[in-house]
């Protein structure tokens, strides 16, 4: 994967002003994006996915041009051949696995069609071993069942690259570990390329070929252990971590 984003937005809530100004390029098919909480990572993913769009500058993913604010292109997210596994993984609750699956095929977002009969969702059901829990709904599977059920929901469609916001936050110790594990063995099988964010050094070590490390909504170029070093949020293992 080539991705060459670079990016400027300004964001104002009340008297706050939040600048976003992230510059970086990757042939890695595996790019962390790291850094405190706030430094501005949800927002450059969302900027990747077409769900934020920025005041100037340019991403290109693999030859495409996906925004350009000289150019006036700004494709939309379903245009973009991007997959996008949300934090929380918002999948819908009153939808079985088998129709939160076959969303991703689906453009309906108000009335998504009940015809989730299609051989992708067959594919991803069976290749996440989800086939015995198709009929049942989010709030009815585990939380690890749940993530394998997001994951198919993003790669239904065949995406060019996976996007991944903190896929690992809101799961216990022992998952996390399960999950750290699955992802990595999926992400070698497909070869699918990916982009991941999180503040947690261990998935920075196991998935960041390449790490952009973001600070005060910038890319921080200094080496990762003196970057850290003055941020009291950080644990002092992330000192541990070395940039490849
Ligand atoms: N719509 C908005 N308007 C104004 N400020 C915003 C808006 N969205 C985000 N921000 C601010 O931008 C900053 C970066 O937000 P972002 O969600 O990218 O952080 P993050 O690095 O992903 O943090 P976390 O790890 O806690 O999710 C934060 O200070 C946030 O308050």
């Amino acid at each position: 994967m080539h991705l060459d984003v670079n990016i400027h937005k300004t964001l104002r809530s009340g008297k706050r002003t939040f600048e976003l100004n992230v510059k970086f390029q990757s042939d890695s098919q595996r790019i962390v994006i790291f850094g405190p909480s706030g430094s501005g990572k949800s927002l450059t993913l969302k900027a990747i996915a077409g769900l934020l769009q920025p005041d100037e500058g340019h991403i290109r993913l693999d030859g495409a041009t996906l925004f350009d604010s000289d150019a006036g292109i700004n494709l939309p997210p379903q245009s973009r051949r991007v997959g996008y596994l949300f934090q929380d993984y918002a999948l819908f609750p009153h939808l079985n696995v088998r129709q939160n699956i076959a969303f991703g095929l689906s453009r309906r977002w108000f009335n998504p069609s009940k015809d989730t009969h299609s051989e992708a969702v067959d594919y991803w059901l069976d290749a996440f071993r989800l086939q015995h829990l198709a009929h049942q709904l989010p709030a009815e599977i585990s939380g690890g069942q749940r993530q394998r059920v997001a994951l198919a929901r993003a790669l239904v469609t065949r995406p060019s690259a996976l996007l991944l916001d903190e896929p690992f936050a809101a799961l216990d110790p022992a998952l996390r570990v399960h999950l750290h594990g699955e992802l990595d063995q999926l992400q070698r099988h497909l070869q699918i390329p990916m982009v991941l964010i999180t503040h947690d050094p261990s998935d920075a070590e196991v998935f960041g070929d390449h790490i952009v490390h973001l600070r005060d909504g910038a890319v921080d170029d200094r080496p990762l252990g003196m970057a850290v070093s003055d941020e009291s949020d950080l644990p002092l293992t992330s000192l541990l971590i070395t940039p490849r």
